[in-house]
């Protein structure tokens, strides 16, 4: 296990961006400014990824980009962008982001590649290769020679793969979009029925978090992400950042909660989700559906046994259920419509109890220039359903 190529350093890297064909040229995005903010919001909007029958398109938030895309240490020269020449109209782009990792105990200074996108009438111009070439390029000349991307497409070697879980918070309107279907012997009364949470959260000391919290969240994230075999570093910067997110309420992206022990007013646990609609294509009654999306979560319940005894795996089994289920009690306060999580983490401890659906889609996970033995994303061997006892994918990719 380990990197791959190791000969290279920035002074072998090329300095200059790679050619591009004569009606198009670099730009790099300020994401500081509205204009460039707008422009990115427009192209994925109209242009990024689509469901496999086209009925849904991820609708990224302004505010999403500015949480996803500006983390502790971001550069703006790693928000790369393509415009025509001639209109200056944006038409390609790709980001990266610092994402430093563990792999097997091992610490690796890393970038996360996300929302690559070209223009739907310049695809196969082969442009999405050399976007991918010179966000490298970029990323090498700062020393970094790791990264870590997903794909809902099988590329070589994935590190792992987990499967997509689906809970509707609100079946008649996944029914009328299309996403869910009524099960044979079922009703659409059975099955709003069947699907309605309760209205208040049930555990003991649940609250929203606070600012107060980034350090107690910091130390359950740091020791809970042991369990993994891949996670991300983060700092008390990048806590505050990706799991507090800041007071602004209104298009909140990340929403986070605590558990308050009410003796000793300790944390001891904290679970998260952030929001990412999908616009629905061709639909007379509902533009968007609202989507959340499980983050990040620990409990002191498992914390720190990385073995999964069984009876320690029963106690967190029962905790993680509660935490997960007042999750999406919170999720459809602000309107979400259905909750997804993968196999991942300790997913598959609640997935199927909570009624979460298996999806048909499955989420592959890449580290590129490293090789590493395949890491168990939380599905069964033989018929890729939710496995039985957790997974080694700690990371959650937005
Ligand atoms: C995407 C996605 C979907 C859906 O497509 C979906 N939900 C409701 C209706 N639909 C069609 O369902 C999921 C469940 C868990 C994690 C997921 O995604 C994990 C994060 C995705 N990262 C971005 C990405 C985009 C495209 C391909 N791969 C990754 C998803």
């Amino acid at each position: 296990e380990g990197p791959i190529d190791t000969s290279k350093t920035p002074e072998t890297v090329r300095q200059e961006p790679y050619p591009i064909h004569s009606s198009f040229e670099w730009t790099t995005l300020d994401l500081e400014s509205d204009h460039d903010l707008d422009q990115l919001y427009e192209l994925l909007y109209d242009h990024y990824v689509e469901d496999h029958d086209a009925t849904f398109r991820f609708a990224y938030s302004r505010n999403f980009f500015n949480w996803a895309l500006k983390p502790t240490g971001w550069r703006q020269d790693w928000h790369i962008g393509v415009r025509v020449k001639d209109t200056g109209r944006l038409i390609a782009f790709i980001s990266g982001v610092p994402c430093d990792l563990t792999i097997r105990g091992r610490d690796i200074k890393s970038v996360e590649i996300n929302f690559l996108c070209v223009h739907k009438q310049l695809r196969s111009k082969r442009l999405a290769p050399l976007l991918i070439k010179e966000v490298t390029r970029r990323v090498n000349l700062q020393n970094i020679w790791q990264a870590l991307y997903s794909s809902g497409t099988v590329l070589p070697r994935p590190v792992s793969t987990c499967r997509y879980g689906h809970r509707p918070l609100n079946w008649s309107k996944l029914y009328e979009v299309g996403f869910s279907s009524l099960p044979p012997n079922e009703t659409k009364a059975s099955m709003v029925a069947k699907t309605t949470l309760g209205s208040e959260p049930k555990t003991k000391g649940w609250r929203k978090m606070e600012e107060k919290d980034i350090s107690t969240v910091w130390k359950l994230y740091d020791a809970w992400r042991d369990r993994y075999d891949i996670s991300q570093i983060m700092t008390k910067d990048d806590i505050k950042h990706w799991i507090y997110g800041g007071h602004q309420q209104d298009g909140k992206v990340i929403h986070t909660f605590v558990v308050e022990d009410e003796e000793t007013k300790e944390v001891t646990d904290y679970i998260s989700f952030y929001v990412l609609p999908f616009t629905v294509l061709q639909n007379p009654k509902h533009k968007q559906i609202g989507i959340a999306y499980l983050y990040y979560y620990a409990s002191t319940v498992g914390l720190g046994k990385t073995n999964k005894d069984e009876e320690n795996q029963e106690l967190l089994k029962k905790r993680l259920k509660s935490l997960v289920n007042d999750a999406m009690i919170e999720a459809k306060k602000v309107d979400i419509d259905v909750f997804n999580a993968l196999s991942s983490q300790d997913n598959t401890l609640f997935l199927d109890d909570l009624k979460f659906g298996a999806g048909d889609g499955f989420l592959n996970y890449y580290v590129f220039n490293y090789r590493t033995s395949h890491i168990d994303g939380g599905m069964d061997e033989t018929d890729h359903d939710f496995g039985k006892n957790g997974s080694g994918v700690g990371v959650v990719l937005l």
